[in-house]
């Protein structure tokens, strides 16, 4: 697999690059973004953390709006943003091209129905393909990796995380989609690409995941109350009551008028950051 890196820019004394390589996992080329601190130049190993963005995102929206690399210099973390799903003219998208279904929309999950089968497997991209691709070359220490993410891309933090404890040892989100086969982006997406067997949307749900035993260390939520998506869509009384219930650790914090943009996740990056950094840190 070559890695093919697209654009490399100095920033806080490290290095931002965007890179692109033929997947194997969804027989595309995927773009991403891997910001390297300045521990980098001499360490052997560090530890990193995966950002899983929302829908109509690319590796682009987090790393140009994020703001996290200040914190991922200070704190010597990797920063790795991927694209929502694979791309390109062959790959089918939503009939409807609606924003929330097919490219710009993957869902993090490896789809079983066609025509999506083929090409959107961003499960196996993110937990499996996207490490290993990047310790090959990377001074990334694959047993201190953390998992964070924003709305689509909280859900996929959450169900990646909950499911790989051992590849994943910290986790947070910001206003994630916490149990899409109770709301209707999810319920779109989960039908979509795994049929209507809701059987099988209980792996990719993480209010089911946490019902069915799944279980991780303490994980970090940050909510804006002025979120356009709040009610309908993201709903984290449901995954709070989940948690309570099951005696999963969480920090839920609801953030008072702040709504779903990167306004609201640049205000919160670095103590996301600072909360995988303490936890990988041996
Ligand atoms: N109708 C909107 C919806 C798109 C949107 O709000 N996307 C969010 C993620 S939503 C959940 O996954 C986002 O991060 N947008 C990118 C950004 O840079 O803000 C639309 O089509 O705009």
């Amino acid at each position: 697999m070559t890695l093919q890196t697209l654009s490399e820019s100095r920033a806080h004394g490290g290095i931002q690059r965007v890179c692109s390589h033929v997947s194997a996992a969804t027989g595309t080329e995927m773009t991403f973004s891997v910001f390297l601190p300045p521990a980098a130049q001499n360490a052997l190993s560090l530890p990193a953390v995966i950002y899983l963005s929302g829908l109509t995102c690319t590796h682009a929206n987090v790393t140009e709006k994020g703001e996290f690399r200040a914190a991922c210099a200070e704190l010597g973390l990797i920063f790795i943003a991927p694209d929502t799903s694979p791309r390109g003219e062959a790959v089918p998208d939503d009939p409807a091209a609606a924003y929330d279904f097919g490219l710009g929309a993957g869902f993090y999950v490896d789809a079983t129905m066609a025509p999506y089968a083929t090409n959107y497997r961003m499960w196996s991209y993110v937990a499996d393909e996207l490490p290993q691709l990047l310790a090959a070359s990377l001074p990334l220490d694959l047993a201190r990796m953390g998992i964070m993410g924003h709305s689509m891309g909280g859900h996929g933090a959450l169900t990646l995380g909950l499911t790989y404890p051992e590849r994943f040892r910290s986790i947070s989100a910001f206003a994630p989609i916490v149990a899409p086969s109770q709301v209707p982006w999810g319920q779109k997406a989960l039908s979509g690409y795994l049929g209507e067997d809701r059987t099988a949307w209980r792996a990719h749900d993480a209010v089911a995941l946490v019902e069915s035993g799944a279980r991780s260390g303490e994980i970090l939520i940050d909510q804006g109350s002025a979120d356009a998506f709040l009610a309908e869509q993201l709903r984290p009384e449901l995954f709070k009551a989940a948690c309570d219930q099951a005696g999963q650790p969480l920090t839920l914090r609801m953030q008072a008028g702040y709504d779903h943009s990167y306004y609201f996740i640049s205000t919160f990056m670095a103590d996301h950051l600072a909360w995988h950094a303490r936890r990988l840190a041996t």
